[in-house]
C-alpha cells in the first residue's frame, strides 16, 4: 500500500481509495476484488495488459459505470454517495477521441466549459492558461479535424483540466502517437504533478513509460497483482527490472499475488 502523504491541505485523505471493487460484464469478471489507494500529488501508473481491466476501473471511477460491488473514494468522497463532490474533483481523458473535429479548438473547450458551469468570461481565461500548460497556445482557433493526434490528445487533457481538478486519470493517452509526441505528452502530464500538485493516474502496457521513482499498480486478468514502488514491485518479484517484472505478473496470475509492502 501507498504511503499516503500528510501536511499538503489534504489531511491524509488519499486522491483514490479503491476498496474491494469487482465487477462483471454479465459472466465475464473484468474486476476482481481490487483494492488500492493513491496519495495526493502523486504520479501512479496503472500497468496492464490488453483486457486487465484498466479501462473498466476508469469507468467505474469516473461513474460512467454504477460501482456495485466494493467502494471508490475521490479525496474522501465516495462516487456513489457523493458523486457531484468526487467528480468534481476528477479529469478525465479517455482512450477513445473525443474532440468534436467541426469544432475549433476553443470551441471544443468553451463547450466542456460551460457544462460544468463556468462562465464566459473565467472560461476565456481558463482556456488560455490550460491551452499554456498543454503548449498548445495559438491553436485556439484551430478546426480540431486540422490537428495531428499528438495535439489533439493535448486538446483533451486541456480540456480535462479546465475545471481545475486534484485527480487526473488518463488511458492510454499514448496510444497510436509517434516516440516524440508520447514523450512530450508524458513530460508534460509530469510536469503538472510537480508544479500543480495534481494526482495522475496514468494507464498503460507499455512499459518505458514507466520512471524509477514512480508508483505502479498492476493489474492482470482483472486481479490486482502488485502494488508499490517500481523498486518494491521489482523486488518483491525476484525481477531485475520492472519490465521484466511486468511480464512475470501479467503472466502468472495464479501465483500468490507479490503485493509491496508499504
Ligand atoms: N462492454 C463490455 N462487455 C463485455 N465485456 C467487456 C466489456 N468491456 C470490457 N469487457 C471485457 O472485460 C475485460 C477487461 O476489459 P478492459 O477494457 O477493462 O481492459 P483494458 O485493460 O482496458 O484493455 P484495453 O487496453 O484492451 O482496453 C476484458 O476481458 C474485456 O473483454
Amino acid at each position: 500500500m501507498q504511503h499516503v502523504r500528510t501536511g499538503d491541505g489534504t489531511n491524509g485523505v488519499a486522491a483514490l481509495d479503491v476498496a474491494a471493487v469487482s465487477h462483471s460484464y454479465g459472466a465475464r469478471r473484468a474486476l476482481n476484488e481490487v483494492s488500492f489507494q493513491i496519495a495526493p500529488a502523486s504520479f501512479t501508473v496503472l500497468l496492464g495488459l490488453n483486457g486487465a481491466g484498466k479501462t473498466t476501473l476508469f469507468s467505474l471511477v469516473s461513474h460512467l459505470y454504477d460501482t456495485r460491488h466494493g467502494s471508490i473514494r475521490i479525496f474522501g468522497h465516495d462516487i456513489r454517495r457523493a458523486p457531484g463532490e468526487a467528480l468534481r474533483r476528477l479529469g478525465i481523458v479517455f482512450q477513445a477521441r473525443t474532440l468534436d473535429l467541426d469544432l475549433s479548438v476553443y470551441q471544443n473547450l468553451s463547450y466542456h466549459a460551460s457544462l460544468h458551469g463556468i462562465g464566459a468570461a473565467d472560461a476565456r481565461r481558463r482556456i488560455d492558461a490550460v491551452l499554456e500548460t498543454v503548449e498548445m497556445s495559438g491553436k485556439q482557433h484551430d478546426k480540431a479535424r486540422s490537428l495531428s493526434g499528438g495535439q489533439m490528445r493535448r486538446v483533451e487533457i486541456a480540456r480535462a483540466l479546465l475545471h481545475q481538478p486534484h485527480l487526473l486519470l488518463l488511458d492510454e493517452a499514448t496510444v497510436g502517437l509517434d516516440v516524440q509526441s508520447r514523450a512530450g505528452i508524458l513530460a508534460n502530464i509530469r510536469k503538472l504533478v510537480a508544479t500543480e500538485g495534481i494526482s495522475v493516474f496514468w494507464a498503460t502496457h507499455l512499459i518505458d513509460e514507466v520512471d524509477d521513482d514512480d508508483h505502479v499498480v498492476v493489474l492482470a486478468e482483472g486481479n490486482l497483482v502488485a502494488k508499490g514502488y517500481v523498486a518494491e514491485v521489482v523486488a518483491a518479484t525476484g525481477a531485475r527490472t520492472i519490465g521484466e517484472a511486468f511480464s512475470r505478473l501479467s503472466g502468472k496470475q495464479s501465483a500468490a499475488s507479490p503485493e509491496a509492502s508499504p
